[in-house]
């Protein structure tokens, strides 16, 4: 199977055995840097998580999905951006920020995508705070707008930003900020916010 692939693939890029030229991009950097592997592991465990869960009965449960899907990449990023020797930070608090930043953005895309991923059997939304809210799956299936659905979406919103401001404060820790849609964390965090804030507008 392909993930089974990626893991052998994986294992040998870090002892410096890349099998293409994008694994060889990543052994190089690998080898510049102090990049642990588990958040790759933990990202390729998360696409077979995917594979065999379309629902999450909670927060924590999603939380854990956040986490493989994009809170691996924040994970990842640190150790190539580097914290400044003279941060005050600790290494926990900065790491801390760049999981916020992947769960943040990771919420956002979930929030963005509700319909499409519903059309693709998938509903990345707990299942008990849509109980606690009144909906069921039916309101997002047939699109229903209603007041429940409104504010559930409030609720929902505030959360994603609340990652947001977690993540903020570790963002002048960094030392090496490249520009570009997947490189400076300010340009997830304004893109992100931007379509909240569209999203809170169209409710
Ligand atoms: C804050 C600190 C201390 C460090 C930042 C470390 C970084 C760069 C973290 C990035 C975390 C992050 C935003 C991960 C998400 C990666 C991901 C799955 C991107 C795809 O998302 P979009 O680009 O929004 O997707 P669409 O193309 O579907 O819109």
């Amino acid at each position: 199977m392909v993930l089974e692939r990626w893991e052998k693939q994986l294992n040998d890029l870090f002892e410096g055995q890349p099998c293409d030229m994008y694994d060889a991009a990543l052994s190089d950097t690998v080898s510049k840097y102090p990049v642990d592997i588990q958040p790759f592991r933990d990202m390729i465990e998360g696409m077979r998580l995917d594979l065999r869960k379309s629902r999450y009965n909670n927060f924590d449960e999603l939380y854990l999905y956040c986490y493989y899907a994009a809170g691996t990449v924040g994970l990842m990023s640190v150790p190539v951006m580097g914290i400044a020797p003279e941060s005050m930070a600790s290494t926990e608090s900065v790491h801390n920020a760049a999981l916020a930043l992947g769960i943040a953005n990771q919420l956002t895309n979930i929030l963005r995508d509700v319909r499409e991923d519903a059309r693709r059997g998938k509903v990345y939304l707990p299942q008990d705070e849509l109980a606690q809210a009144g909906l069921f799956e039916d309101d997002i299936f047939l699109r229903q707008v209603t007041e429940k659905w409104r504010s559930f979406m409030k609720g929902q919103i505030k959360r994603a930003r609340m990652f947001f401001d977690k993540a903020e404060k570790g963002v002048v820790s960094l030392t090496r900020l490249v520009d570009g849609r997947y490189g400076h964390p300010y340009c997830y965090m304004g893109r992100s916010c931007m379509q909240l804030k569209l999203m809170t507008i169209s409710l």
